[in-house]
């Protein structure tokens, strides 16, 4: 009999399928990239929808790794198929899949309005922007950093006031809102750019209190003073 330590309590056989599900999609749109690329036919009607879209996957299935990856490194008692964030919420599924499908039914009936390039350098900006401050902060919060937010405080928990945190209060958040915003503006898909940036932000509007409030009950001195002279970094929160 297999033990469940080895099997569903740390939910080891999910881990082990999400990680070859994200590297197998990730290396399928790799090898795509590299086939447009090689193929340089910008005549062919799709061609600029499967550049756009294999860089886009690519991206994505990048942010999932990262999340996981980042969590095993500071915090590996806790990771678990969770920690990939593919099943954050039924909302970001949702939103996932919407965002294929405007991609996909406009590329298909509007393929020259798709691929705007104008769009597509900004979008990049944001998505390598926020790809980079939501990395940063998990390794800059270390074992402080949670997916959850800790309702309970840990002995060893710190305020983290330095690094990405030295100016903005919600760093990871920052880059989480620029990267999906920038994933709809990359992909040029105006309606999601819209939902996305409403829903990231109403998300964050909710979330952001509640943690601070927390925050605040944990580090009664300290938080005040840093709340003061910090900014949120999600814009108008
Ligand atoms: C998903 S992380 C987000 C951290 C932060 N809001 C950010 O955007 O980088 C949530 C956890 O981080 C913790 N946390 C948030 N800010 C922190 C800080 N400055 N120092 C230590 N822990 C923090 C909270 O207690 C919560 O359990």
């Amino acid at each position: 009999m297999v033990s469940s330590q080895f099997t569903s309590d740390v939910g080891l056989g999910k881990v082990a399928v999400a990680a070859f599900g994200i590297g197998f999609v990730m290396a399928a749109h790799l090898c795509l990239l590299f086939w447009v690329i090689l193929v340089n036919d910008a005549s062919w009607i799709y061609y600029n929808a499967f550049l756009q879209w294999a860089v886009y996957m690519v991206c994505l299935t990048f942010f999932h790794f990262s999340e996981f990856i980042s969590t095993a490194a500071f915090k590996p008692g806790y990771v678990s198929y969770e920690s990939f964030l593919l099943n954050h919420s039924d909302a970001y599924q949702i939103a996932l899949f919407t965002s294929w499908a405007e991609y996909w039914v406009e590329a298909y009936f509007f393929p020259s309005a798709k691929f705007i390039q104008f769009f597509m350098w900004i979008g990049l900006g944001l998505i390598v922007m926020g790809q980079l401050f939501r990395v940063g902060a998990m390794w800059t919060a270390k074992s402080n950093f949670s997916h959850r937010i800790e309702i309970a405080k840990r002995k060893d928990h710190q305020l983290i006031t330095h690094g990405l945190y030295k100016y903005i209060r919600h760093p990871s958040y920052f880059g989480w809102f620029y990267w999906s915003v920038g994933s709809q503006v990359f992909l040029c898909n105006p309606l999601c750019t819209i939902a996305y940036t409403a829903a990231s932000w109403s998300f964050f509007k909710d979330r952001i209190p509640y943690e601070e409030e927390i925050l605040l009950d944990f580090f009664p001195e300290e938080y005040p003073q840093y709340k003061a002279r910090t900014i949120s970094g999600v814009p108008f929160l």
